[in-house]
């Protein structure tokens, strides 16, 4: 997935795209949050940028808002767009996108306007029961959730969705988990994952947030040297 690029322009940024899905409510933000933290990745919430979109003043607001209290997808362009504008303007090579793709109109116009594959698709896998357990309490002033239209999501999950999910499990790229634990238990899965995936990939700030006050400052300096040595390699 070498020099791809994102706005039609050649990059020699190898960007890592991971798509985390998973049924309204399965914990995503919750998950991804724990993903930056441990792994350096940048995260963007498709729900949040339209979110912030409808505040913003844009010309497409109010019908973003009204597109989302029924629990419907909004057009592709308009998240695609948010997305890509999102990545441009990180200086990060890294990203979650949760919440996306939702549909297969979302993968497609993702593939046209952005032109990344995916590393790989995370997916949060947990029964409806718990989703609706879980939205009712979320507590986030969120219209969208009510259980009318939580009813609609659940909906739009399965038939628009799951299809996407299949799309990339044909392809070897779905990496489910058992998202009905608790959080942290969730997580472990997930760490499994992101370290295999990681491989020679490790970075500097992965380094400083694993180094411990127990490790001797040896030990960690003898980490960077063997770090700066692998990039060096990697360069020739
Ligand atoms: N593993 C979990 N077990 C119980 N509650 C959870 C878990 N993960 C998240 N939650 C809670 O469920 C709600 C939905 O989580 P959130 O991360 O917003 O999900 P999503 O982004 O997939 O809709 C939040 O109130 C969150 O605190
Ligand atoms: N790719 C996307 C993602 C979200 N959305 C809209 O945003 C709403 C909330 O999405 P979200 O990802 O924040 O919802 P949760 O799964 O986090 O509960 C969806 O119900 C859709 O109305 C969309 O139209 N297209
Ligand atoms: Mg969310």
């Amino acid at each position: 997935m070498d020099s791809k690029a994102m706005n039609g322009k050649p990059s020699n940024k190898r960007i890592k795209v991971v798509f985390v899905l998973g049924g309204p409510g399965s914990g995503k933000g919750t998950q991804c949050a724990k993903i930056v933290e441990h792994f350096g990745f940048t995260h963007f919430s498709a729900g949040d940028l339209l979110r912030a979109e409808t505040k913003s003043g844009s010309e497409y607001g109010t019908m973003i808002q009204n597109l989302m209290k029924e629990g419907k997808l909004v057009d592709s362009s308009i998240i695609v767009r948010l997305i890509q504008k999102a990545m441009l303007e990180s200086e990060n090579d890294k990203f979650l996108i949760d919440g996306f793709p939702r549909n297969e109109e979302n993968r497609i116009a993702f593939e046209k306007i952005v032109n990344i594959e995916p590393e790989f698709l995370l997916f949060l896998d947990c029964p409806e029961s718990e989703l609706e357990k879980r939205l009712l309490s979320r507590n986030q002033g969120r219209e969208d959730d009510n259980i009318e239209t939580i009813k609609k999501r659940f909906k739009v999950f399965m038939e628009s969705t799951l299809p996407v999910v299949s799309y990339y499990e044909q392809r070897g790229k779905v990496r489910k988990v058992n998202a009905a634990k608790p959080p942290e238990e969730v997580f472990e899965d997930i760490k499994a994952i992101f370290s295999s995936i990681q491989g020679n990939d490790i970075s500097y700030r992965q380094i400083a947030i694993e180094a411990k006050p127990e490790h001797s400052p040896s030990l960690i300096k003898c980490c960077l040297q063997f770090l700066c040595c692998l990039r060096m390699h990697e360069r020739k």
